[in-house]
């Protein structure tokens, strides 16, 4: 399967267009207050409106209760949502049919025990996202630009597809690609000149690379032994 890429936390049509015209598969809509990337209903509204039919739009939220999904769902109609909280099993099968839609659900990883869980996740949610496990008492339990030990994952093969995310950006995606061989990548702060503030330039830098390194990737694999 093609590698999927996503650009999370768009907040301005100029950028969304950025992400949508570089190719992005995914673009991110994130609906948490603290962070910088936030986006009200109203404005979600108008952003996914702009890139539906062009890339899957994904609601990410945290911790989120019914009413805030439920609106979500009813007012921006995303293709997915991507839980990016605490939200255990039960949770995220519950949202997933409250919402109708498939669904994302990030892991924070630092050490090979925070792969525990993914045998319980992957039985009910739609693709697994590995992210980096933000510090004691950041703010955001993502979008910190915090990158992880990728060699945890490599190879993985928890019976759902892969998303890698945490700290890539243009110089390091391909890398990145080479050993997880993920099934899509994921992108906020490598994509950024300051928090929530997105660069065409790196936007496309990424795309660019990604799939760089996801064409080479396949000419290694399918290359004859002799
Ligand atoms: O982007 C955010 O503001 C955000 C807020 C709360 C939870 C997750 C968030 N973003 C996701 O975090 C990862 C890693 O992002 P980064 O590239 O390291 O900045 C990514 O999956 C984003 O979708």
């Amino acid at each position: 399967m093609t590698l999927l890429v996503k650009i999370c936390g768009l907040t301005t049509p100029p950028t969304l267009e950025a992400a949508l015209e570089a190719g992005a598969d995914m673009v991110g809509l994130v609906f948490f207050a603290r962070s910088p990337r936030h986006v009200s209903l109203d404005a979600a509204a108008g952003l996914a409106a702009q890139a539906r039919g062009r890339a899957r739009i994904v609601a990410l939220t945290v911790d989120a209760d019914d009413a805030t999904i439920e609106a979500i769902a009813k007012l921006v109609e995303p293709d997915l949502f991507q839980l990016h909280g605490r939200e255990i099993p039960a949770r995220v099968a519950d949202v997933r049919a409250r919402c109708g839609r498939p669904v994302i659900k990030a892991l924070p990883i630092a050490v090979r025990d925070d792969l525990a869980p993914v045998e319980s996740f992957a039985e009910v949610a739609d693709m697994l996202l590995f992210d980096a496990k933000p510090a004691p008492g950041a703010a955001l339990p993502g979008g910190n630009g915090l990158a992880f030990d990728h060699t945890l994952v490599a190879g993985l093969d928890p019976g759902v597809p892969v998303m890698l995310s945490g700290g890539l950006d243009p110089a390091t995606v391909a890398q990145a690609i080479g050993l997880v061989r993920p099934a899509a990548v994921d992108v906020s702060s490598g994509v950024e000149r300051a928090p929530g503030d997105k660069d065409p330039a790196k936007i496309r830098a990424f795309v660019a690379a990604a799939r760089a390194a996801d064409a080479a990737a396949r000419e290694i694999r399918e290359e004859p032994p002799l």
